[in-house]
């Protein structure tokens, strides 16, 4: 690969969904019917993404812009390979650093120590360096973290999740950081603190997915936004061409 070739590239990309429930056979259905979802099943099914192309070279920075509900988390999802497309491609070349979910995928029984040994490493950070940084991470999340960082997690809000999930995956060194909505949540302090981090994570080159509704977050991290409606892929330009499509300046 060479250093203009692109490190995500989706092609048709599309996902279908079935109304009315969450989707959680996934991996059921993986075992019946490899890697596309029981084909029979097309009823009260319906596609929030489809036909989705475009690249992303290494180290630039892309806000993905739309209305709720018009599957920006499910791109993010289908990037960070966690839910597998119908129909298309994606190719992700180098590892994801991913904050998609609010809880950061930590298990609400297991103390937040143990959440991050166990986060960490499922990340593929080796224990030395768990160990080395962990004081590092849990001064990143706070006060009110470090008080409770051996109380599970099910008693920390959600704030307190963001934040230690955040400390966690901006310590990975992944060359990708897809980001869902994360500093939507915290207050103040701790965005600035998130807006520190990620200005250092970009300043070193790493390639940034951003899906937020804040336009002022858009504008200072991303340069190239992609404006989704209809489940399809209307602008890719500028962020500010994605911005203004969205808030309906121009036609799409
Ligand atoms: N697992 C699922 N099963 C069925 N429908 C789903 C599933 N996940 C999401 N959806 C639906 O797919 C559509 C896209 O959802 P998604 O969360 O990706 O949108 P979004 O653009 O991120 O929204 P928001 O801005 O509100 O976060 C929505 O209609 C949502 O209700």
């Amino acid at each position: 690969m060479t250093v203009s070739d692109p490190i995500i590239s989706a092609r048709g990309l599309g996902v279908r969904f079935n109304k009315g429930r969450r989707r959680n056979l996934r991996v059921r259905e993986m075992l019946f019917f490899g890697s596309k979802r029981d084909p029979n099943k097309t009823e009260d099914s319906f596609w929030p993404l489809r036909d989705l192309s475009f690249d992303i070279r290494p180290g630039e920075a892309v806000g993905i812009i739309g209305k709720n509900g018009t599957g920006k988390s499910t791109l993010l999802k289908m990037i960070a390979g966690v839910l597998i497309p119908d129909e298309g491609t994606v190719e992700v070349h180098g590892k994801v650093a991913p904050l998609l979910e609010l809880s950061a995928g930590f298990s609400g029984d297991l103390t937040g120590r143990e959440n991050v040994m166990l986060v960490g490493a499922l990340h593929g950070m080796s224990q030395k360096t768990l160990k080395a940084k962990f004081d590092e991470i849990v001064d990143f999340a706070g006060e009110q973290v470090a008080r409770s960082i051996d109380s599970p997690v099910r008693h920390y809000s959600s704030g307190m999740k963001v934040r230690l999930g955040f400390a966690v995956i901006a310590q990975l060194s992944h060359p990708i950081l897809l980001v869902d909505e994360v500093m939507a949540v915290g207050d103040a302090e701790f965005r600035k603190k998130c807006y520190g981090t990620m200005e250092k994570l970009l300043a070193e080159g790493r390639t940034l997915v951003l899906v937020s509704h804040n336009e002022g977050d858009l504008t200072r991290f991303c340069t190239r936004g992609l404006y989704i409606n209809g489940g399809r892929l209307t602008v890719d330009g500028t962020v500010q061409e994605a911005l203004d499509a969205y808030k309906g300046l121009v036609r799409t």
